[in-house]
This record gives C-alpha cells, sequence and structure tokens, in this order.
C-alpha cells in the first residue's frame, strides 16, 4: 500500500494556503515521517490525504485512488489518530476501543481480541476499566494510538502521535509502530520533534512554510549537509569565530572532520563545549535555514 502526495495544497476561505507544494510517496512496511515546526502545514498535509480536506491544487493518492473521487474507497484502507483526541469521558479504554472497531465493522469477538491485544501493547491494561476523565493526557493519547492500531487499517496516519507524552511512553509508542511496519503497515506521521523523526522515519519528508523541501533516509538527509561534526558551546557570550548558528543557549561551529572540529574547540574559550557527530537536526537547519536547495 503507498500514499502519494503529488504537489498537493490546500488555500483555507480566508485566503491561507495551509500546504502550497508537497510531494512524496510513502511506501509499505515503512515509516514516513513529515518533519517540520509549528504551522509548516503538516496538519493540513494529513487533512488532505485522508480525504478530509480537498486539495486546491495537486493530488492524494492512497493505494492508487483519489482521496477526492474515490473517497469510500480510500477510507475504508485508512485509519487517522488525530492531533486532538476525544475520547467520550464516561467510556474506559476498553469501552472507546470496543466501540470503535465495531463502527468499523469488526465482529465483537475480534474486536475484543484486538482491544485486549492492543491495551497491553500501548500499556494501557493496567487503566483499561477506568473512565476516560480519570486518565492522563498521555493515557488518552496512547488510548487513540492503541485504536488505529487495532482497527486493521493497511494505511495508518498519526498527527502527532507522542507530543505531550513521557519519554517512557513514547518509547511504547514507537516500540508499537515500528512492530506495526514491520507487519507491513504504511505508516504515515508527523512531528515537528527531529529525535523521534531520527528514529522513528525510515523516510523522512521535510517541511517548511507548506512546501516538501527535502526528503530521503536519515543518512541521506545527513549526506547533504557537508560536514561531520559539530562544536557545541554553551554559555559563550561570544565566539571568536564568525561563523557559527546562535540557537540562543547553544552555540554551534560546524566542521569537515572530527580533526577540524577538535582544532577549533581548542581556540574557544568556553566553560561548556563538546564535539558531536552531526544530526537529523543540522541537516534540518542546513536545508531548512535556507543554505541547500530546496527540492520537489
Ligand atoms: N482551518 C484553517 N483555516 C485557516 N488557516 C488554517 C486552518 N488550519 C490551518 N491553517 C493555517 O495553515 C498553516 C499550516 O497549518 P497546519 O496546522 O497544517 O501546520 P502544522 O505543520 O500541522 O503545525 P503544528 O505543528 O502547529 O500542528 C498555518 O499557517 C495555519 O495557521
Amino acid at each position: 500500500m503507498s500514499v502519494i502526495a503529488k504537489h498537493l495544497g490546500k488555500r483555507y476561505s480566508n485566503g491561507v494556503w495551509g500546504a502550497r507544494d508537497v510531494n512524496f510517496k510513502a511506501e509499505q512496511g515503512k515509516i514516513t515521517v513529515l518533519l517540520g515546526p509549528n504551522g509548516a502545514g503538516k496538519t493540513t498535509t494529513i487533512g488532505m490525504l485522508t480525504t478530509l480536506l480537498k486539495p486546491t491544487r495537486g493530488e492524494a493518492i492512497v493505494e492508487g485512488s483519489s482521496t477526492v473521487e474515490d473517497v469510500w474507497k480510500v477510507r475504508k484502507l485508512i485509519a487517522l489518530c488525530p492531533q486532538d483526541i476525544h475520547v467520550d469521558n464516561n467510556w474506559s479504554p476498553l469501552d472507546a476501543m470496543k466501540g470503535y472497531l465495531m463502527i468499523r465493522g469488526i465482529s465483537k469477538e475480534e474486536g475484543v481480541k484486538r482491544s485486549e491485544k492492543y491495551l497491553k501493547l500501548l500499556d494501557l491494561w493496567e487503566v483499561r476499566n477506568i473512565p476516560a476523565i480519570a486518565l492522563s493526557g498521555g493515557q488518552r493519547k496512547r488510548v487513540a494510538v492503541a485504536m488505529v492500531l487495532a482497527s486493521g487499517a493497511p494505511v495508518v496516519f498519526l498527527d502527532e502521535p507522542s507530543s505531550g507524552l513521557d519519554v517512557e511512553a513514547r518509547y511504547v509508542v514507537w516500540k508499537s509502530l515500528r512492530e506495526e511496519a514491520n507487519r507491513g503497515k504504511t505508516i504515515v506521521l508527523t512531528t515537528h520533534d527531529m529525535k523521534e523523526a531520527e528514529i522513528l522515519g525510515d523516510y523522512v519528508v521535510m517541511i517548511s512554510k507548506g512546501k516538501s523541501v527535502a526528503k530521503g533516509t536519515v543518512d541521506e538527509l545527513k549526506d547533504r549537509i557537508p560536514y561531520t561534526h559539530k562544536i557545541v558551546v554553551k554559555n559563550a557570550s561570544k565566539l571568536p569565530l564568525k561563523e557559527h548558528i546562535d540557537l540562543g543557549d547553544r552555540k554551534i561551529i560546524y566542521a569537515k572532520s572530527r580533526g577540524e572540529a577538535m582544532e577549533i574547540a581548542e581556540k574557544i574559550d568556553a566553560k561548556s563545549i563538546g564535539i558531536e557527530e552531526i544530526s537529523l537536526e543540522d541537516s534540518y537547519l542546513y536545508i531548512v535555514g535556507g543554505v541547500g536547495n530546496g527540492e520537489n
């Protein structure tokens, strides 16, 4: 099952372009991550891919079917975990899951089986009978993730599935998403968290100001930056070097090798200084910061 975005754009009725030109292909058995800051157009893109929003331009295609012309065909193939989740306050996680699966046409017996499996997988078994009003925000979020994974839909979209989760809960969600991808699901998720994209993304699509500006595996995206290491300087008011990125609490200088990084580091007088290999965040700053070439 594949998901294709082709020059996808959406202009809202107030004239704002939520997305301008998004292009990518999400493949079966892989986790495709749409990575971008607040307001980049990730939710708008997910809306078009899931038939909730009609594109103003371009095409969204799920397994060969257009999300505009074949709405119901597409809807049968997909499940969506939205950014803002609503679980009825009186329903327990177990009831909510069973109800959701029933609506999706899954038999009662199978629904119970799947609910149990995914509540355990998402570490919700202990709270399965507690009314949702008594759950934490993170537990509610995990209920929603459990629902879409249990749906059996071959294509799953998740809009910021781990925002608001603590470290432990994030790992639980990440592990369950990886298992589902390994079982052959096509997973498309959004995040603004570089670490999440780096850990989870088999394929990462960087979105900036409504456009997909770069895409590829994490390693491919890292190769777009002509550096291998960075010197991270904390609490330094001034640096003797002109070329650095100022991130407020940290200042970053890039180097083409560990040796070069060590040479630069020796010249800097600061209390806290470290040398690190470059990460996806550096690649993002390089590409989205306008130094790299845009791509579509
Ligand atoms: N219903 C709407 N009507 C008008 N403008 C909208 C609407 N929804 C989103 N926008 C605008 O479209 C742009 C993209 O928003 P979108 O929610 O898609 O971004 P995002 O990348 O998902 O951001 P976040 O990480 O904050 O969720 C923003 O400028 C936003 O203000």
